[in-house]
């Protein structure tokens, strides 16, 4: 087993609970952590043989394109939903950022993990 981390990855999303924030895009970070198995790929050297992050981050992204989600946490449930979906991986554990909604914090932000059952 091993972990494999994507950091920062720029989502813009139509989300928020108030009429403001449903007139455009907002731009969400987020730190993703899959735990996958990853032995076949530490001796093959393919990349075929393991989780390539690249369409990981695709996939996330392409999420942030489709929902219009109220909070955070629900668009966080969909983004684990879909890739526990896509990919063979045995967990994932997500941190979403939204940065400069509150006058008076730099940032907000929410961390769920889900696991395969
Ligand atoms: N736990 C949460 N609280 C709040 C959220 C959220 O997604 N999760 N969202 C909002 C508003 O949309 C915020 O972005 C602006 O105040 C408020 N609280």
């Amino acid at each position: 087993m091993g972990k494999i981390f994507i950091e920062g990855l720029s989502v813009d999303t139509l989300i928020g609970v108030y009429d403001w924030e449903r007139e455009r895009l907002t731009e969400l970070s987020i730190d993703i952590e899959l735990e996958a198995e990853l032995e076949k790929a530490m001796a093959s050297d393919d990349v075929m043989d393991t989780i390539d992050y690249a369409k990981v981050a695709d996939c996330v992204v392409q999420v942030g394109k489709e929902s219009q989600f109220e909070l955070l946490e629900a668009f966080g449930a969909k983004v684990m939903d879909t890739v526990l979906q896509q990919f063979p991986v045995q967990g994932i554990s997500i941190k979403i950022v939204k940065p400069g909604i509150l006058p008076n914090a730099r940032r907000v932000a929410v961390a769920l993990s889900r696991a395969r059952t």
